[in-house]
């Protein structure tokens, strides 16, 4: 009800994302900053409806330091608006990170690329291999949720550059009669896996295809695979063939990017595997 949007003063547009407008916005009673998806549900089919109920409820209980934190839902029913609160990032997007690198002339360093992206795995490893614990029961089921849509757009930091992935718009939670059918993509063009673009099953290796896509471009500051035509840029990546990283970057830097954009989903790693990493583990537990 809108009483509980009086607690909040709208402040600027942030941007429009997944299913509608995001803003920023202050909490009354304590001047805290938070982000709020504005979603004019009238013009949705039963089935963007059942979407987003389906996205709210994967949200609600996705608590994880690396994954945007879902706060409050409130719905306007008078005027068939749904409000989804959830923490600011004030540190942006990952793509305005690259972009300003691009725009300088200058790399991101090894060390944050690594941060980077194990808080990512960390977060990707709630999402395919977290469970929900039943607060009655104590039963755990493996949550299995595959983010379908990871892009430096959708990754973002907070104010001490702790990195939050984003924008669950797309994203599925996996129940048994859905792992079976293929899940029709639908998503940014770049970082498509190819088989999605082949047979379009989409699974857990798909979304490490994609973190292996986003670690290239914080490298490279460009995709793996650029094409003027889908059909061009669909050939190259069932090709899969990429260029080094540039010379600064390390070889172990290039083997983990070279395993996660492997076309066979087969011989990617899965998050636990890319845990096991060194390079990754230290840092991971430096995070914990
Ligand atoms: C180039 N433009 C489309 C980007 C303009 C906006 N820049 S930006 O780099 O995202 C940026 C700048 C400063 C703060 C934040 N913080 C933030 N942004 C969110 O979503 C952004 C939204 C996601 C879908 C696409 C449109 C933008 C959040 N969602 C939950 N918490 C959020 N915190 C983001």
């Amino acid at each position: 009800d809108p009483l509980q949007l009086d607690g909040y003063e709208s402040l600027e547009s942030i941007g429009s994302g997944s299913y509608g407008l995001i803003r920023k916005v202050k909490r009354k009673e304590d001047g805290k900053i938070l982000a709020r998806k504005e979603i004019d549900y009238r013009k949705m089919s039963t089935k963007e409806k059942e979407q987003l109920v389906s996205e709210v409820n994967i949200l609600k209980d996705l608590k994880h330091p690396n994954i945007v934190e879902f706060l409050e839902r409130v719905i306007d029913r008078e005027n068939c608006f749904i409000y989804i609160l959830m923490e600011y990032c004030e540190g942006g997007d990952l793509a305005s990170v690259i972009r300003r690198h691009k725009e300088l002339l200058v790399h991101i360093g090894e060390e944050f690329i690594w941060s980077i992206m194990t808080q990512l795995v960390l977060a990707l490893h709630e999402c395919h291999c977290g469970m929900v614990i039943n607060p009655d029961t104590k039963q755990a089921t493996p949550r299995l949720i595959l983010h379908r849509d990871l892009k430096p757009d959708n990754v973002f930091l907070d104010a001490k550059k702790n990195v939050k992935l984003g924008d669950f718009g797309l994203s599925r939670s996996l129940t048994n009669s859905q792992r079976t059918f293929a899940q029709t993509y639908v998503g940014t063009p770049f970082y498509m896996s190819p088989e999605l673009i082949s047979d379009s099953l989409y699974d857990t290796k798909s979304d490490i295809w994609s973190l292996g896509c986003v670690v290239f471009e914080m490298c490279a500051l460009e995709p793996p695979f650029l094409a003027d035509t889908q059909e061009e840029l669909s050939a190259k990546i069932k090709l899969g063939r990429i260029p080094m990283l540039p010379p600064q970057y390390s070889q172990e830097l290039n083997n983990v990017v070279r395993a996660m954009i492997q076309v066979n989903p087969r011989k990617r790693p899965s998050t636990g595997d890319l845990l096991a990493n060194p390079r990754i583990k230290i840092i991971s537990m430096q995070l914990e």
